[in-house]
């Protein structure tokens, strides 16, 4: 998708992202044949099996447990997929050179992305977390409008799914966000589905929507605004601890297969509380942990902590990265979304 140069300024052509677009996955209307009913198609739809990515990634024991799909048309379903979908070994030199293919989402701001390796991943599942006021919404916010910027712009060329926990999504954000790349505003806000979430199952359900969203159209992006609140009150107490955790780690783990998917990046933000084991605070005067245990911490490919500054210059520290060295940067929160600390802010 182009940009145009107008005058000194790069001005972004807001993608017309219904275009049936090529690198999209298969439908799952493709399998029908060969035993597998129109039916069936529409069985696995309803429970957010949409292309022929998702039913090959998806175990046999799980499509069985969609109503109507017995144990031979499970194994039928498994194996037509897996004729269209590689699901074997390939060599690193193939996965690298689909790795460099992967497109990074800016963040608005250039230090930032230096730090990221190029931004926002696509494809994998980055957290950002911190305390109240650290920049986590704004940050998705920005994400929510550079990732329907062309792709020599730092974006994704594609609609935004913005699944809001807390309540604090601002669309007129957005409008002044959109108005800094030179995009229509009124087409950026179309361009963004939201839904707020109002319980942990309404949550999960909305992925199942989005799953069939996706398969319609180009999306790149996945935000979850903020993973854990409903979690935290759905499931109070130690005794549904264990409950809430299962919970959450089907919740991740149907993130990650969206991002795989659709190759769209998923930007989950989190919280923080104290951390009250005794060697953290040896190092660190005020330990502060991101909430959701061992499931967050290894369904999040990317974990951002995100730390107050100066003004409204914030600090983000690479926390946990399978490819980037721990290292942290400057970023700032402007009127018109995240961008770099600028000269008098440091002064
Ligand atoms: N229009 C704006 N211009 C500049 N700064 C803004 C603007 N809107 C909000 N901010 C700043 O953004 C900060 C809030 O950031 P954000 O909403 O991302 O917090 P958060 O980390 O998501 O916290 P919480 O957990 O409370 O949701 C505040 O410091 C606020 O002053």
């Amino acid at each position: 998708m182009p940009s145009q140069e107008i005058g000194n300024t790069t001005v972004a052509s807001v993608p017309d992202v219904d275009d049936e677009s090529d690198g999209q996955p298969l439908s799952v209307d493709h399998l029908e044949g060969n035993g597998i009913t129109k039916n069936d198609v529409q069985k696995l739809k309803l429970a957010g099996l949409c292309t022929i990515e998702s039913v090959a990634y998806t175990s046999k024991k799980t499509l069985m447990t969609i109503k109507g799909i017995s144990e031979a048309k499970a194994d039928k379903l498994s194996m037509e997929a897996a004729k269209i979908v590689p699901l074997g070994f390939t060599t690193a030199t193939e996965f690298h050179h689909r790795r460099s293919e992967l497109i990074c989402l800016t963040t608005g701001s250039k230090q930032l992305d230096t730090l990221l390796g190029g931004g926002i991943e696509t494809g994998s599942i980055t957290e950002l977390f911190g305390e109240f006021r650290t920049g986590k919404s704004q940050l998705c916010h920005t994400l929510a409008v550079t990732c329907q910027l062309p792709i020599d712009m730092g974006g994704g060329e594609g609609k935004c799914l913005y699944i809001d926990t807390e309540g604090t999504f601002r669309p007129t954000r957005l409008v002044l966000i959109a108005q800094r790349y030179g995009m229509n505003p009124d087409d950026c806000l179309d361009n963004v589905a939201y839904a707020r979430a109002y319980n942990t199952e309404h949550q999960y359900n909305l992925l199942t929507q989005a799953a069939q969203m996706m398969s319609e159209s180009r999306f790149s992006l996945l935000v979850v605004d903020s993973i854990m609140s409903l979690y935290r009150t759905d499931f109070a107490g130690r005794g549904e601890l264990s409950n809430r955790q299962t919970q959450v780690a089907k919740f991740m783990r149907l993130l990650q297969r969206l991002a795989d998917e659709f190759g769209i990046a998923v930007v989950i933000t989190n919280q923080v509380v104290a951390q009250v084991d005794g060697m953290a605070s040896m190092y660190n005067p005020d330990p502060k942990k991101p909430i959701g245990g061992n499931i967050i911490a290894h369904a999040s490919t990317t974990r951002l902590s995100l730390k107050k500054g100066r003004g409204q210059n914030r600090i983000c520290k690479i926390y946990d990265s399978p490819c980037l060295p721990e290292a942290d940067c400057q970023f700032a929160i402007y009127e018109d979304g995240i961008g770099d600390p600028r000269d008098e802010d440091n002064e």
